[in-house]
């Protein structure tokens, strides 16, 4: 996770943060091993999944957490620290309250839109996502929504049926919902300087403050984790996808750079000073750009062009370190864990070895993984072929990718 950045994909309609709220203690859920969001579902903590499954989304920046001051140990076992577009801050008394504290520290980062997500959700997904950021107007909160299916009762003061409540045109709110930052941000303030503290959701803000909130369709699956119940079946659920069985990708890539006149190459990620450049439509760095290939092909997500086309402009000069990461982001998605990644290099010059420990370096923090599951070996081509004649660069690149377990049909 470490080293993305907010350079990693078109970005239409302006800067996106994410507010994930995780500071409840799940007294509902009763689990006497921590609050609901580091409960196990699938082999990984509900809220690690949450998290990832918005970096990985090409629209969001930056993500603040907010956590339950005494639940740092546990954030840091499930989801790790090396992730720079994450921050975790401490939370507070009532969900409202999370959310505004999340709201303050993203002030500095000034997004244009914000999506504000119940860490308690790990169903979300990207057309989920995508839905509401694009229903996100000006001056326009935008909630994802299902209409409500069953018959509504509300209950008398003995317990017994009082009335049944017409259901039409009811929905049940669900998150993320997303509004201008700004707006929402200062809504927030106000509810708090108020005195306001019984909103439970952030569009009854918006409603109060009478800000418009576009219904979006919200998602079947996009469940709240509530009761225990709700956490055995998540489980279950992903459970039932996935068999117990170890499912160890490998993926290969291959890549060549032409010479062209300049002073230095780059190469996996180390500018290293030589009297040629590789050409390239980025920065042609070689050996990123195979293993940008062997990652995706760890998941079947085609090749580096089909993410980024070469006749992009927005490519142009690009640093391939954006390629990497977007690539082991989506593996990561897809609940995939990297084991290895190793990279050779093919040229008579420039030499490699001097470099090796700078580009392990900045593999190890592109990819998250430590630098003994790293390798970058170099080779000449004694000489032969388009190698040999010192024409261009060759790298080639494997990777491996531990994901939790999917029974190959
Ligand atoms: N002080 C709080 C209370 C809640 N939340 C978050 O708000 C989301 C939705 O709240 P809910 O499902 O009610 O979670 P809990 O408050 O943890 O549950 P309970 O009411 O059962 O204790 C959760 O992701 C929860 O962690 C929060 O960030 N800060
Ligand atoms: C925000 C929310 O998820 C919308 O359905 C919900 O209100 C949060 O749960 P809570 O139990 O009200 O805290």
């Amino acid at each position: 996770m470490t080293g993305a950045t907010e350079n990693q994909a078109p970005d239409p309609g302006g800067k996106v943060a994410v507010v994930i709220v995780a500071a409840g203690r799940g007294a509902r859920a009763g689990q006497t091993d921590g609050p609901k969001q580091y409960q196990r579902i699938g082999g990984r903590a509900v809220i690690a999944r949450v998290i990832d499954i918005f970096l990985a989304h090409p629209l969001i920046g930056r993500i603040v957490v907010a956590i339950h001051a005494e639940d740092q140990e546990l954030f840091r076992q499930a989801v790790g620290t090396d992730a720079d577009r994450v921050t975790a801050i401490a939370g507070g008394a009532t969900r409202q309250d999370s959310v505004r504290l999340g709201l303050q520290a993203l002030r500095s980062y000034a997004p244009d839109k914000v999506l504000i997500h119940d860490a308690a959700r790990p169903f979300v997904d990207m057309d989920l996502i995508d839905r509401t950021i694009a229903a996100i107007g000006e001056g326009e909160g935008a909630l994802p929504a299902l209409p409500v299916a069953d018959t509504l009762k509300r209950e008398s003061a003995t317990g017994m049926v009082g009335e049944t409540v017409p259901r039409s045109g009811l929905h049940a709110a669900q998150t993320p919902q997303g509004f201008p930052f700004l707006a929402i941000m200062t809504m927030h303030e106000e509810a708090y300087n108020r005195g306001k503290t019984d909103f439970t959701d952030d569009a009854s803000i918006a409603e109060w403050m009478q800000m418009p909130v576009k219904l979006v369709p919200g998602s079947p699956d996009n469940v709240k984790l509530t009761w225990a119940r709700d956490i055995a079946m998540a489980h279950q659920r992903l459970s039932s996808e996935r068999a117990h069985f170890p499912d160890i990708r490998t993926g290969n890539g291959y890549d060549v750079h032409a010479f062209e006149p300049g002073n230095h190459v780059t190469l996996c990620g180390v500018a290293i000073p030589h009297d040629r450049k590789l050409s390239g439509h980025s920065d042609a760095d070689v050996g990123l750009h195979a293993l940008t290939d062997a990652l995706l092909a760890t998941c079947g997500a085609g090749d580096i062009g089909t993410h980024f086309p070469p006749s992009d402009p927005q490519w142009k000069g690009a640093a391939s370190r954006i390629f990497v990461e977007y690539a082991a982001r989506l593996v990561r998605e897809r609940g995939g864990r990297i084991a290895n990644a190793d990279i050779t290099l093919i040229c008579e010059a420039p030499r490699v070895g001097p470099h090796r420990e700078a580009m392990t370096a900045v593999l190890s923090q592109m990819l998250g993984i430590s630098a003994d599951r790293i390798s970058i070996k170099a080779t000449t081509n004694e000489k032969l072929g388009f190698v040999g004649r010192e024409e261009g660069i060759a790298a080639i690149a494997t990777a491996s990718v531990v994901f939790p377990g999917e029974v190959p049909e």
